[in-house]
C-alpha cells in the first residue's frame, strides 16, 4: 500500500478568516498547508468595495506568522450598489480574483446580499467582459422551499437564468452538495466550476439529527442525503477539473455554534488534508487528490499551480486538536467520525 504521497501545494478556493482576533487564531490553521485561498467578504460589516478588500488583505498579511508562505486572494461581496468601475479597477489592479454573490439571506452575514437578481446585471455583464468569476452560494432564500431543495431550486430559478442572459461570465458555485448540482456543472462545457468541502464530502443529514442535534455538523447549504454525499464523493474522486477543493472553513466560537440558534459554519481548516487523503484513499482515487486540492482550481482561476510540495504520509491513527483557541472563545474542530491515518510531513 501507497504510505507517502507528494503532491502540489494545495490551495483553498472557498474560506472565511473573519477578522481581529478571530483571523489571528484561524489564519495559522491554513497557511500551514495551504499556499492560496479565495477569501470570502461576508465579515460585519462585509467587504463590499476595492478600498474595502485592500485594507482587509492588509490585516491578513499582518496576521501572518513570519514564516509563513500564503498568498489571500481576495473577493468582493456583490451588493445592489455595487459599482462596476470599481469592480473592474480592482480586478485591473491584481487585487481581487472573484466577486461573490449572497443571495439576501441565506447564509451567514448574508443581509447586504443580492434580493433582485436584475439589479446586478450590469456588474455580471462587466465582470464577464473583463473575465472575473462570480462565485455563488447557490440557495434561494423564499421560506416557502424547504430547506433541503434550495440548492437544487436555486440551479432552476437564478444560476441557469444568470448564466443565459449573461453568456461568457465564469461562475463557481460554492459549497455544492447535490447530485443536482453536479449534473448541472458536468452538463456545461466551460466556464462553470465548484467547489466541494471537506464536510460534505463525509457528513449526511443523519450526522447533524441522528441520536442528538449536532451543531459542529450544522452548516450551510446544509448536508443532504448520503446518496448525494456519494455524489459529491464522485465528483471529486473522478478527476474532473470542474470539480475543486473549496473548504469552506468557517469558524464560529462554540458559544455560537452550542445555542439554541446555532451559526452555520464548520471549521476544517486544521486537518482537511488529512481527511482527504483518507476520503480518497477509500476510492482507491489517492492519485487524483492532487488534481482536486491543487490543479484543477488555479486552471479554473487561470493561475499556475504551485510550484512547492505537500507530501503525506500514511501511519498511526493522527492525532488532532478538538478545539483551537481564540480571544473569542473556543472553536471546535471537524471530527469526520473516523480515524485518520495520513499525516502532513513537509
Ligand atoms: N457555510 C456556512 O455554513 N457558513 C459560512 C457562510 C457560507 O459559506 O455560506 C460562514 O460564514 O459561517
Ligand atoms: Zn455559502
Ligand atoms: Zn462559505
Amino acid at each position: 500500500m501507497t504510505d507517502t504521497l507528494t503532491i502540489a501545494r494545495p490551495d483553498d478556493w472557498h474560506l472565511h478568516l473573519r477578522d481581529g482576533a478571530m483571523l489571528r487564531a484561524v489564519l495559522p490553521e491554513t497557511a500551514r498547508h495551504f499556499a492560496r485561498a479565495i477569501i470570502m467578504p461576508n465579515l460585519v460589516p462585509p467587504v463590499v468595495t476595492g478600498a474595502q478588500a485592500a485594507a482587509y488583505r492588509d490585516r491578513i498579511l499582518s496576521a501572518l506568522p513570519a514564516d509563513a508562505n500564503f498568498t489571500p486572494l481576495m473577493t468582493l461581496y456583490l451588493t445592489e450598489e455595487t459599482d462596476a468601475d470599481d469592480v473592474a479597477a480592482a480586478h485591473e489592479s491584481g487585487l481581487i480574483s472573484a466577486v461573490k454573490l449572497y443571495p439576501a439571506g441565506a447564509t451567514t452575514n448574508s443581509a447586504s446580499g443580492v434580493q433582485v437578481f436584475d439589479r446586478v446585471r450590469g456588474v455580471f455583464e462587466r465582470m464577464a467582459e473583463i473575465g472575473l468569476p462570480l462565485c455563488v452560494h447557490g440557495e434561494v432564500t423564499e421560506p416557502e422551499i424547504d430547506i433541503f431543495d434550495r440548492e437544487a431550486v436555486f440551479i432552476d430559478r437564478v444560476l441557469d437564468p444568470i448564466r443565459r442572459t449573461t453568456p461568457g461570465l465564469r461562475v463557481v458555485m460554492e459549497h455544492i452538495t447535490t447530485s443536482d448540482a453536479v449534473e448541472y456543472v458536468q452538463g456545461v462545457e466551460s466556464g462553470l466550476g465548484a467547489t466541494i468541502t471537506t464536510h460534505h464530502l463525509v457528513i449526511n443529514r443523519n450526522h447533524i439529527l441522528v441520536g442528538g442535534i449536532r451543531p459542529h455538523y450544522y452548516c450551510l447549504p446544509v448536508a443532504k442525503r448520503e446518496i448525494h454525499r456519494q455524489a459529491l464523493v464522485a465528483a471529486a474522486t473522478s478527476g474532473d477539473a470542474r470539480f475543486f477543493l473549496g473548504t469552506d472553513s468557517a469558524p464560529h466560537t462554540d458559544d455560537n455554534k452550542e445555542s439554541a440558534c446555532g451559526c452555520a459554519g464548520c471549521f476544517t481548516a486544521p486537518n482537511t488534508m488529512s481527511i482527504l487523503a483518507e476520503v480518497f484513499e477509500r476510492e482507491n482515487a489517492l492519485e487524483r487528490l492532487e488534481g482536486f486540492a491543487s490543479r484543477h482550481g488555479p486552471t479554473f482561476y487561470g493561475l499556475p499551480a504551485n510550484t512547492e510540495t505537500l507530501t503525506l504520509t500514511r501511519g498511526a491513527p493522527v492525532s488532532y486538536p478538538s478545539h483551537i483557541d481564540s480571544a473569542e472563545g473556543s472553536v471546535t474542530v471537524f471530527d469526520p467520525g473516523f480515524p485518520l491515518h495520513w499525516r502532513v510531513t513537509t
